[in-house]
């Protein structure tokens, strides 16, 4: 396997060496490439995301990221406009899927928190996050600024169709999750797609919720959910709550996919960088490596993801109450293994 590592910003970088220790101690042989895009080679070199960092990255077969975005050292928005979505984008990275699940052992802030399992299928290269939009007359009392959600019928349905497949191979319910109440042309589209695509997916239960009520339901009742479509926005906000949700943001697992195969995906927690508690190696490194898991599982090293899944799981239901360190969690992983 050749393996791209993009250790990326504060503990991006701490998690990810815990990710790869994993990866190494269950799939010997891995050829790894480091880059070192972030906050760090911006200002030494003034790149964000070049033609040839693109062209590099295809020459592997999966791409592991930590995180990327620095606001101590560089303003906000400049790296993940800049460097994290055009990966993101260039890489046709359209399936951004996010499970959620409450492992054995883990704690929930849950009072009830019953059986957590879903998954989150957020379309990830349209939406809000596009950068369509723009500002003028800034800084006076008479500014203007607007960002304008972009969605296309094929954007929306090829990963409708994605989300189908994944609740038909699970408990064949899907949610699609938007506002069509208020954003009525992209809610439109949204919603007119879903019902299309049922068609073909009869098996499998159709169900809406808006965002708002999405929040709600998935603190009050969680189980409701298996499979969750979503837009870029919505899709990002719903899985930071879902890591809240099921034992902490610090094991929630992500893929950046590209379903036709044709670019390598790209796997990362579903946090950031974490300015709050970077070079402290306090960062829980579990969602990088429940993010190496679904690499494994994209590229077809089924028997060395449940491997890891189980140690991970292992290790969740025999933590005690001490604190560990990010290297210890690490080791405790791959001795579990
Ligand atoms: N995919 C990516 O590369 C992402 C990058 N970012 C960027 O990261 C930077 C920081 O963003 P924030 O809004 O602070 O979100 P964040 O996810 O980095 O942190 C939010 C809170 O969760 C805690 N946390 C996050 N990961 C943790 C872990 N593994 N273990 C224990 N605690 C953890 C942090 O300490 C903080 O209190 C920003 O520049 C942001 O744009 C944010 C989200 C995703
Ligand atoms: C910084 C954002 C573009 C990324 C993010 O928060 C995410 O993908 O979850
Ligand atoms: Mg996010």
């Amino acid at each position: 396997m050749k393996l791209a590592v993009i250790p990326g910003d504060g503990i991006g970088t701490e998690v990810t060496a815990e990710a790869v220790k994993v990866l190494d101690a269950v799939l010997p042989g891995i050829e790894k490439t480091e880059f070192d895009f972030g906050a760090e080679r911006y200002l030494r070199t003034n790149d964000l995301l070049t033609d040839a960092d693109v062209a590099a990255l295809r020459e592997h077969d999966a791409i592991l990221l930590g995180a990327i975005g620095d606001p101590r050292k560089v303003a906000p928005g400049v790296l993940e406009r800049g460097l994290l979505l055009p990966l993101r984008f260039a890489l046709d990275h359209h399936v951004n899927l996010r499970p959620s699940r409450l492992y054995p052992g883990e704690r929930s802030p849950l009072a009830e928190p019953g059986e957590i399992d879903f998954v989150v299928v957020r379309e990830g290269t349209e939406g809000l996050y596009t950068g369509n939009g723009g500002a003028i007359r800034v800084g006076t009392p008479h500014e203007v600024a607007t960002e304008t959600s972009m969605n296309t019928r094929f954007g929306v349905e090829r990963v409708v169709r994605d989300a189908f497949e994944r609740a038909a191979a699970r408990r064949n319910k899907l949610t699609l999750v938007h506002k069509t109440n208020v954003l009525v042309n992209g809610g439109g589209l949204w919603q007119r797609t879903v019902t299309e695509v049922s068609r073909d997916y009869p098996g499998v239960e159709v169900d809406y919720c808006h965002i708002d009520a999405a929040m709600i339901y998935l603190v009050d009742n969680p189980s409701r959910f298996d499979v969750i479509v979503t837009d870029n926005l919505f899709g990002d906000i719903i899985t930071d709550l879902a890591g809240a949700v099921t034992g902490g943001i610090g094991t929630a697992a992500s893929g950046n996919i590209d379903a036709s195969g044709t670019n390598p995906s790209m796997f990362e927690p579903v946090h950031g960088s974490a300015p709050d508690i970077a070079g402290q190696q306090l960062a829980d490194p579990t969602a990088a490596i429940l993010s190496a898991v679904l690499l494994l599982r994209h590229l077809g090293h089924e028997a060395e993801a449940v491997r890891v899944e189980d140690a991970v799981e292992s290790f969740l239901s025999n933590r005690g109450e001490d604190e560990m360190s990010t290297p210890e969690i690490g080791d405790a992983i791959v001795a579990a293994l």
